[in-house]
């Protein structure tokens, strides 16, 4: 099978890595030639969680159309850089099959205005830190959901040959399920990180931070009758506990004086709450926090 990443960041990089340990033949697009470069000279190298490397020569370049016919395009990029690319998506053979690997909501309608007759979403839990231009950390093993929301269920079954122990791979029948579930906990751990400055593992360990988080959890529990039944607070605890070292994506580009995802994680949820009548009041400052500290345009 060849497989083509769109974005070599934290998650195309940590996907690309496992992938060709797979065997799967995989190729990295990404959009500055110094990067090429730097992975055709340094290889991409896996930091694994037991502190091992894992180093692997994987083809990249600038240009999607110079690789041969792929059997499967995966988008990793952030949201915020998915509205540049639908243009360029579009243009491509309608039989090509997209995997969509974003955090959030608000890509899940977008993306299905694209031509392609097969289109699957992704849902990843795993921690994944980039340290440079050719290494990412793997910083904690989590599953990787797939839900295939248009055209045919095998064209994406394939990549259950990437299942291992250290990168768990798995079908699910409800995309925009598998979205919001994620999004409910991104919501209760992202904005926190971003804001009180602290790894996954530390809004456990740090007693405010715990307490906020519960508060997070009561008022989304208030405003989403049967989101008990699919995520409990123990699902939230266990995630911050298995990507406890790892710097949220949020807070990565908070580090990095990126614009964050919070629109299309938080910003989504707090609608949704709205619409019912519920306001959300913890999430919510969390939230205007986060743009406040986009809008002064701080580097940490
Ligand atoms: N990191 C994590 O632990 C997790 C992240 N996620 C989600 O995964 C998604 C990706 O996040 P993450 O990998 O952390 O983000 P990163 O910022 O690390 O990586 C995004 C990459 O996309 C590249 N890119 C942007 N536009 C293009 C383009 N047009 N062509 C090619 N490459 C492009 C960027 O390039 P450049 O380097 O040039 O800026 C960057 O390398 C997000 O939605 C995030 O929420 C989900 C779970 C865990
Ligand atoms: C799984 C988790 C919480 C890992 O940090 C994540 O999705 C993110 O950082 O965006």
């Amino acid at each position: 099978m060849k497989v083509a990443i769109i974005g070599a960041g934290a998650v195309g990089q940590l996907t690309a890595s496992f992938l060709a340990e797979s065997g799967t033949s995989v190729s990295l697009v990404v959009r500055r030639q110094e990067q090429v470069n730097e992975l055709n000279t340094k290889k991409l190298t896996r930091i694994n969680v037991d502190g091992t490397k894992t180093v692997q020569n994987i083809v990249s370049t600038t240009n999607l159309t110079s690789l041969p016919m792929q059997d499967l395009l995966v988008i990793a990029v952030k949201y915020s850089h998915l509205q540049q690319l639908y243009k360029q998506l579009a243009l491509l053979p309608s039989d090509i099959p997209l995997l969509f690997m974003q955090n959030g909501l608000a890509h899940f309608e977008e993306v299905l205005n694209l031509p392609q007759k097969n289109i699957a979403f992704c849902s990843v839990s795993f921690g994944a830190q980039r340290v440079d231009q050719t290494t990412v950390r793997h910083r904690g093993v989590g599953l990787c959901k797939i839900a295939v929301e248009r055209g045919k269920q095998h064209t994406f079954e394939k990549l259950l040959q990437l299942h291992c122990s250290l990168f768990p791979v798995e079908m699910v029948s409800n995309a925009e399920q598998m979205l919001f579930d994620k999004a409910i906990l991104n919501s209760l751990i992202n904005p926190l990180t971003a804001v009180l400055q602290l790894n996954n593992g530390e809004l456990v360990t740090n007693k405010q931070a715990f307490l906020l988080m519960e508060n997070i959890y009561q008022e989304l529990t208030e405003a989403f009758e049967n989101m008990e039944h699919s995520i409990s607070f123990g699902d939230v605890v266990d995630l911050c506990r298995k990507t406890a070292e790892n710097t949220s994506s949020m807070l990565a580009d908070r580090l990095q004086g990126r614009k964050s995802e919070i629109e299309t994680i938080v910003g989504v949820i707090l609608n949704k709450a709205l619409a019912k009548g519920h306001h959300l009041p913890t999430l919510r400052t969390l939230y205007h926090q986060v743009l406040a500290l986009e809008e002064s345009g701080e580097r940490s």
